[in-house]
């Protein structure tokens, strides 16, 4: 008899969150709605404006082009270390590859559901097309489906999830992941001189840089308000890059002040936000800040997230020049693969997942 793949977790079912659309429910299926302390729409730092226009807060902007400059490099220290987000303009990656990335980004999540489940998300693991960080039956589900690739190095790639539709898919995968990880490795370089290390400290450290690709489409849901797109998270990464589809509204929030904050993205910039792993080599002078996605009543939302992390060798812990009397050791020394393995099997759950890495001040510290 052929072997039949038992998966060791029960998730339960999963609805196809565009399938479910399709199907015009009267209401939305309860695994969907979220606790009202959790409720997606209260989440503006500024008071609605009297236009009642939803206000924006405007996360700082970083001019790659000038970041050889004192300004912009005094700029990124100030979003690295105030906001862990920041939008990065003149990146020079050509307008036109993101343009065919979503286009292809797009037309995947546009084809039939048997064509995207010969791609399968199997439960429990976080690539290829499905709902990742579900691993129980009563875990409340995200209205999101996503599409999420290993790309860097070739031995995290699982060949049978890369599509041979829509054809280009690829190859754009590929072409983009290319330049997205040359602008991690300037951007990273860049951080470095910020905190006053040699500009080639994090690169020499990381290894073969671990990279995966994620597409996140958030169809239209009748009750925004019940609803999370994304669950609040901070990213494992070192530095993870948002390209949001032009056009899209408005969904992704950050945790600022306590208080959820509205990000606009600015057309044709890109949005770089810190992940943990800077957080623990910079002892947290470097922030990674909580985010979630939340989704729009009419408007169908595509954004694609890279993240660029340590190789999985390594060992890592607060870079010593960053550790002092004022700023005493936060964090653990640990190997990049146990933290990944500890990301990837906990579902998204704020910063929480850190917890392997802070070290407990003691009564007398
Ligand atoms: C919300 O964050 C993530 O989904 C995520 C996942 C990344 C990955 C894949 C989609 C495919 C396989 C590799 C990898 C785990 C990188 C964040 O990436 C972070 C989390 C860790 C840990 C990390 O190294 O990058
Ligand atoms: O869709 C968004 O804006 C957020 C995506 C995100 O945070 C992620 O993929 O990790
Ligand atoms: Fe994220």
């Amino acid at each position: 008899m052929a072997p039949v793949f038992v998966s060791p977790i029960n998730v339960g079912h999963i609805d196809d969150v565009q399938e479910l659309r399709k199907s015009k429910p009267t209401a939305i299926p309860q695994r969907f709605i979220r606790d009202i302390a959790e409720d997606p729409s209260l989440s503006t730092l500024t008071p609605p404006s009297p236009s009642s226009k939803p206000s924006f807060t405007a996360i700082p902007v970083v001019d790659l082009s000038k970041l050889t400059q004192n300004t912009q490099l005094s700029k990124l220290a100030t979003a690295c270390q105030d906001w862990g987000f920041f939008q990065v303009i003149n990146h020079g990656i050509d307008l036109g590859l993101l343009e065919r990335l979503e286009k292809v980004s797009m037309d995947f999540f546009m084809m039939p559901l048997e064509e995207k489940q010969k791609y399968p998300m199997a439960p429990g693991t976080i690539q290829g097309y499905g709902q990742a960080f579900v691993f129980s039956e009563d875990q409340k589900l995200d209205w999101c489906n996503m599409f999420a690739l290993g790309v860097e190095p070739h031995a995290i790639r699982n060949p049978k999830l890369w599509p041979t539709k829509p054809t280009k898919f690829s190859e754009t995968v590929e072409e983009y992941s290319r330049e997205i990880r040359g602008l991690c490795q300037k951007l990273l370089s860049f951080i470095a001189t910020t905190l006053g290390l040699n500009k080639d400290t994090f690169e020499e450290m990381f290894g073969v840089a671990v990279q995966a690709v994620r597409m996140n489409y958030y169809p239209p849901c009748s009750r925004p308000d019940l609803v999370m797109g994304l669950s609040p998270h901070s990213d494992g990464s070192a530095l993870t890059v948002l390209q949001e589809r032009k056009g899209s509204p408005v969904g992704l929030q950050i945790l600022k002040d306590n208080k959820w904050v509205p990000i606009q993205p600015i057309p044709d910039a890109l949005v770089v936000n810190i992940g943990d792993t800077i957080e623990v080599l910079t002892n947290g002078r470097y922030k990674s800040v909580e985010h979630r996605a939340v989704t729009h009543k009419d408007k169908d939302r595509l954004s694609i997230a890279t993240f660029y992390a340590p190789s999985y060798e390594i060992e890592l812990g607060p870079i010593p020049e960053l550790v002092n009397e004022n700023s005493p050791c936060r964090y653990r020394r640990y190997n990049h693969g146990e933290y990944s393995k500890h990301y990837v099997t906990n579902k998204l759950q704020g910063k929480r997942t850190l917890d392997f890495a802070k070290i407990k001040p003691t009564n007398s510290s």
